[in-house]
């Protein structure tokens, strides 16, 4: 179980994590959604060990985040990772090197998937292609935890969905998995749990179903009552915040 109790980060005087305590279990896909800047990228970070909390605890089947817990979580960043000289190969002879939990035989299947080409450079790559990349070697990893921030960004239609069929595939059914992203309506297939978050707290989460049904309205509206601010959503009169999913 990945563990956030009671998680304070502050940037300049800016809470990114505001108190934040949520567990997330095994065998469940999650979906984080929040505006911009409301503390996804953040909390993935801390359970990555790129990012210290000032105060709080995070913690991986009890072990605090460290040197242990970063040979069974995966981090994909929005942020590109490797270097322009290397060619898709080499990113694999990478990530072999890096991880011992890397399937070579399962990168080459994704990359055939996304229709790239282990001998094309990564500088010739566009966006979108660079991100699918990003994300095969991602899902290679046999992690038991798997965080992908913003897997859908700037790609195309198609190649949203060969993500999301990609993530599909590889998914171990007994990993965790945290997705964050603006594209709710296209993640829905997959995901089983909702994660909305503002200012650095939980606002709304639990099984998807269960708020569906609770709420009787789609993830998007709820998403888009609370946020628009026009009309006053059910939640905040009634919080669902449930620390363990
Ligand atoms: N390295 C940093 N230095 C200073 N402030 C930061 C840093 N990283 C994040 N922040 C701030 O922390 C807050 C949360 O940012 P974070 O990136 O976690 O949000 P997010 O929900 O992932 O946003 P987005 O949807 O835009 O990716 C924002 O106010 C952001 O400006």
């Amino acid at each position: 179980m990945l563990k956030f109790e009671h998680v304070t980060k502050v940037y300049g005087g800016k809470k990114a994590l505001n108190d934040l305590s949520i567990s997330f279990q095994s065998g469940h896909v999650y979906a984080l959604v929040g505006p911009n800047g409301s503390g996804k990228s953040t909390m993935m970070k801390a359970a990555a060990g790129l990012v210290k909390v000032n105060t709080g605890s995070v913690t991986y089947q009890d072990m605090p985040i460290g040197v242990e817990s970063k040979k069974h979580i995966s981090y994909m960043s929005t942020e590109p990772f490797y270097y322009d000289y290397m060619k898709i190969r080499d990113v694999g002879q990478f990530y072999a090197d890096f991880f011992e939990d890397f399937d070579e035989s399962r990168f080459a299947s994704l990359l055939q998937f996304m229709q790239l080409t282990p001998d094309l450079k990564v500088k010739a790559l566009s966006s979108g292609m660079a991100a699918k990349l990003k994300i095969a070697a991602t899902l290679s990893r046999n992690a038991e935890v798997c965080m992908l921030d913003e897997p859908l960004n700037g790609i195309d239609l198609i190649g949203r969905d060969q993500i999301i069929q990609s993530i599909l595939r590889a998914a171990n059914p007994n990993a965790t998995i945290l997705i964050s992203s603006h594209l709710f309506d296209e993640l829905e297939p997959i995901v089983d749990h909702i994660v909305m978050m503002a200012n650095g707290s939980l606002v709304l989460e639990g099984e998807l179903e269960e708020i569906r049904t609770r709420y009787g309205k789609s993830i998007s509206d709820l998403y888009r009552e609370y946020f628009s601010g026009v009309s006053q959503p059910a939640f905040p009169q009634n919080p669902p915040v449930n620390p363990t999913v």
